[in-house]
């Protein structure tokens, strides 16, 4: 199958929330966080010192009341109170410095991964991303890999840190007092028991909130992308998406409601089940007290370390959970990383050098999917410098042909080679430098024109740049345009008409000099003035290159040097405009329905348009 991978096809990839430890490769994850290892050694390290430290307030305490006061003295209250307010600012001072290497490092693991993820996506072929959503992977390079941050902070330092925390306090407890200490380490976990239950809610409801919210965000930049926008006024579906935006916005507010009510019954739980725990304390230490056997300093500092015991146990009661969650991200990130291209060099591919541009398709055959084939057994050659129209009726495998050209698909079956050479035996990047594709879309980037046409050719000068944008008859457009060459062109250049868009995208076409040119030529109608200077802009472009063109127009179909005539997948005929039509087969009948038509229309079109300017 396409696009296996070790981390399986790209048809698996999956919205997961949760991972178990055996599903995700522990090494892996640790390779990640290897280059930071001295700093989170040191990020551990200074969590314990700190931890360490915020246990020693309540013995100061005890110090206080059972010695200091009793005793009358006052240096010794005051060296005590020194402490507790030092002591604080000591461990707030390294809670500040450990907070910026957790972030440190965890950004570090952030970049280090989106860059990882974004040179593998680069790499995949075109199929990749006809079956993967956009949203989709701008999620996981954006909202998954910021979860990560979650894995210092949580897994390592919580882990470790409190943990230590919580056998030191129990530790001090039972040096304090044994009893009290069995007695509070037995009610400890049943006043936290609740913790779980309602954690596990918490993460339910926040990974729906997510995904929600997700769906959220695709459908507004459905709805507010340029051509979402267009086709919904155009078929007046205003109110029927403004009914279903209310419902998802109504779902995330209802589920943001119950978040908040889960956390605050979960606080108010915690807040009194804390005091009561406390009040047990004093209740059974205080016998002791009056009995004789306990001091008061030592109810105080036992009933401050219980009250601190609280969040550290939650924490490590919470663990499980977070781990699952942080698994379950790391396996759809590695997925990811983990998808193989392909399309890729060969091993021992060697550079394509200048070519003539000679293309054979030899017995080529191709399936998107195994068994269903969109061309099969295509053979036939262009020659240097001559142009080929291939027509056919839709879904004949038009655009499954010329992708294969620019390796956008390997043959399933058979080769296609450039000059006798098999273009698997050469690197990709050569290959693709000796080609150029003008789409049907003119697909331009929000930017401005000059980068736009510098996209082609990020070398070249500007008077290179204006003359291929004269070449393409739009250098007279552009230089009337506020900013000239460097206004913006808007969302996927929909500040620019469709007919200069086109010329914008032959333009960048003719600054890439290419021998092998692509073609899909728009079937959409432009102005018959518009037609007239795409149509010259072409003409030049195609001058002394090599053109493979999907051809809509009368003029292309008439001059071309031959013409591949398509149906289902099979060349039905070949050969130049006469022959075929006298020939009377599939040609003839696509001539005098389309093409034909297409020509009589413009025609009609251009004498109106004359006779009103006259
Ligand atoms: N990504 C894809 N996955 C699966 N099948 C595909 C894919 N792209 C195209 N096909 C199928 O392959 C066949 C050939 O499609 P292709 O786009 O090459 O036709 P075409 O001649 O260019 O059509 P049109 O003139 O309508 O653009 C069609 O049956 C189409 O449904």
């Amino acid at each position: 199958m396409r696009g296996m991978g070790a981390g399986g096809s790209r048809h698996d990839l999956q919205e997961r929330g949760q991972a178990e430890l055996k599903d995700v490769p522990l090494s892996r994850i640790y390779g990640l966080f290897r280059k930071y290892r001295g700093q989170l050694t040191a990020i551990v390290l200074l969590a314990l010192v700190g931890g360490v430290i915020g246990l020693i307030p309540p013995l100061v305490m005890r110090e206080i009341i059972d010695h200091a006061l009793p005793e009358g003295n006052k240096t010794g209250l005051l060296v005590m109170v020194g402490l507790l307010v030092l002591l604080p600012l000591a461990s707030g001072l390294l809670g500040v410095w450990q907070n910026h290497q957790n972030t440190k490092v965890a950004q570090g693991v952030m970049r280090d991964l989106r860059q990882s993820l974004f040179a593998n996506l680069q790499r995949q072929s075109l199929g990749f991303f006809t079956d993967a959503k956009a949203g989709e992977i701008i999620q996981r390079l954006t909202g998954d890999v910021q979860a990560v941050q979650n894995v210092v902070s949580t897994l390592v330092v919580s882990a470790v840190t409190q943990s230590a925390i919580v056998l030191t306090s129990v530790g001090i407890l039972f040096a304090l007092d044994w009893q009290l200490a069995i007695l509070a380490t037995v009610i400890l976990p049943l006043f936290l028991l609740p913790v779980r239950q309602v954690s596990a809610i918490r993460k339910r409801l926040r990974i729906e909130t997510q995904r929600v919210r997700g769906d959220m965000s695709a459908r507004l930049g459905e709805i507010f992308g340029v051509s979402g926008a267009l086709l919904t006024r155009i078929f007046q579906q205003e109110p029927q998406q403004q009914r279903q935006f209310s419902e998802l916005n109504e779902r995330v507010m209802q589920l943001e409601l119950r978040l908040n009510l889960v956390g605050r019954w979960f606080g108010m739980v915690i807040g009194v089940l804390g005091p009561l725990g406390t009040a047990l304390i004093y209740l059974y230490g205080g016998w002791k007290v009056i009995e004789g056997t306990m001091t008061i300093g030592s109810i105080v500092a036992f009933a401050a370390y219980l009250g601190m015991l609280y969040g550290p146990v939650a924490t490590l009661l919470n663990l499980r959970v977070e781990l699952g969650t942080v698994l379950g991200v790391f396996q759809r990130l590695f997925e990811y990383e983990d998808v193989v291209p392909e399309i890729s060099d060969r091993e021992g591919a060697e550079p394509l050098r200048e070519v003539e541009g000679r293309i054979e398709y030899c017995g080529v055959s191709y399936a998107y999917q195994p068994g269903q084939y969109a061309l099969q057994d295509v053979t036939f050659s262009a020659n240097p410098g001559e142009v080929t129209a291939i027509v056919g009726p839709s879904g004949a495998g038009k655009s499954t042909l010329i992708g294969l050209i620019a390796r956008l698909y390997d043959p399933t079956e058979g080769a296609v080679t450039i000059d006798g050479r098999d273009i698997r035996d050469v690197t990709l990047h050569s290959l693709r430098k000796q080609m150029a594709f003008v789409t049907q879309e003119s697909f331009l980037f929000h930017d401005t024109v000059r980068q736009n046409l510098l996209f082609a050719k990020p070398e070249a000068s500007q008077e290179e740049i204006e003359e291929a944008c004269r070449q393409a008859y739009i250098h007279e457009v552009i230089s009337a345009l506020p900013q000239g060459y460097d206004t913006m062109v808007g969302e996927r250049g929909h500040r620019l008409s469709g007919g200069e868009r086109q010329r914008l995208s032959i333009a960048r076409a003719i600054l890439k000099d290419p021998r092998i040119l692509i073609l899909d030529e728009a079937t959409s109608h432009l102005d018959s003035a518009s037609e007239a200077f795409v149509q010259a802009a072409l003409d030049e472009l195609m001058r002394g290159r090599t053109t493979l063109v999907i051809a809509h127009r009368l003029s292309t179909i008439l001059t071309a040097d031959r013409i591949v005539v398509m149906e289902a997948g099979r060349i039905a005929e070949t050969g130049r405009h006469a022959g075929l039509l006298a020939a009377d087969g599939l040609y003839a009948k696509l001539y005098r329905t389309q093409f034909a038509k297409a020509g009589a229309d413009a025609e009609a079109e251009m004498r109106a348009s004359t006779a009103k300017s006259r």
